[in-house]
């Protein structure tokens, strides 16, 4: 199983929650500022962007509380094969949430979303953004896994991750870096995802999970075998100690896997 990975559990999202967040998102992008000047994230859709833009809009308290965007390269974890303007789109939800409400004195990220001319043909639209990656991170034959700074993922009340779900035949694979999916149980159907092995690669990996609909999958995820076979107890056993947890109470209620206190 590997160590295990920090569980953090807080009782309020905005005063507690997101402020740990932002440190922990911080202390990546100034270490990897530090490393190679500039600071690679990628990022999941769902419930995580509003979360996220409430840690990351905040004041800033000083010299090392600086989110720095214009440093920022910002990839999707997975995507849905929409247009960029459907409701259903990770990157409309987080241009929604996040892009669009960042002041502009900050300055903006620079986001690779999906290209809308692959959407007819999700194993294309696949294709292409591993290129991108591969345009990002070095050559496919250079490099055996792109090396994300950070990956922020969301556990679906099902257990998945990215659009890894769980029993899926993708969670097999260990070649491609970005995945195809047709046949998503939760719509919409197509999509695209990071594979396991580019997750588990990543420098650091954290799951924002909140509210009690999440309580029953941490429950499993954290206290029994089946939970550590779902795609999130996959990432988990992975990447042990590389992995973080930001949870509230609710959805820890009952769950006695033992807790960190706060990052700050
Ligand atoms: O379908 C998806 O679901 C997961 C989990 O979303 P949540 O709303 O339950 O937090 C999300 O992480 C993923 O990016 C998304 O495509």
């Amino acid at each position: 199983m590997g160590p295990p990975p920090n569980l953090f559990c807080f009782q309020s999202i905005d005063k507690e929650l997101a402020p740990n967040l932002r440190r922990y998102v911080l202390d990546q992008q100034n270490e990897a500022l530090k490393r190679h000047g500039v600071f690679r994230l990628a990022v999941s859709g769902g419930s995580l962007p509003k979360t996220l833009a409430t840690a990351l809009l905040a004041p800033s308290s000083g010299e090392d509380d600086k989110v720095e965007f214009p440093k920022w390269e910002v990839f999707y974890a997975d995507e849905r094969c929409v247009p960029l303007d459907h409701e259903d789109s990770n990157h409309k939800v987080m241009k929604d949430e996040l892009l669009n409400k960042i002041p502009s004195e900050m300055g903006q990220p620079k986001f690779f979303p999906i290209d809308e001319k692959y959407l007819d043909d999700e194993q294309e639209m696949a294709d292409q953004y591993e290129k991108v990656l591969v345009n990002t991170f070095a050559a496919r034959d250079s490099v055996k896994l792109p090396l994300f700074d950070l990956i922020l993922l969301g556990c679906g009340p099902d257990g998945h991750t990215c659009s890894l779900f769980p029993d899926h035949p993708l969670l097999r694979e260990q070649d491609a870096w970005v995945l195809s999916l047709r046949d998503s149980p939760k719509p919409p159907p197509k999509r695209i995802t990071l594979s396991l092995p580019v997750v588990l690669h990543a420098s650091k990996i954290g799951f924002v999970a909140t509210g009690g609909g999440k309580q029953p999958v941490l429950k499993k995820i954290f206290e029994s075998e089946e939970g550590s076979k779902l795609p999130c107890g996959l990432v988990n056993a992975g990447a042990g100690d590389k992995v973080s947890w930001f949870c509230d109470s609710a959805a820890l209620e009952g769950v006695s896997f033992p807790r960190r206190g706060s990052v700050m």
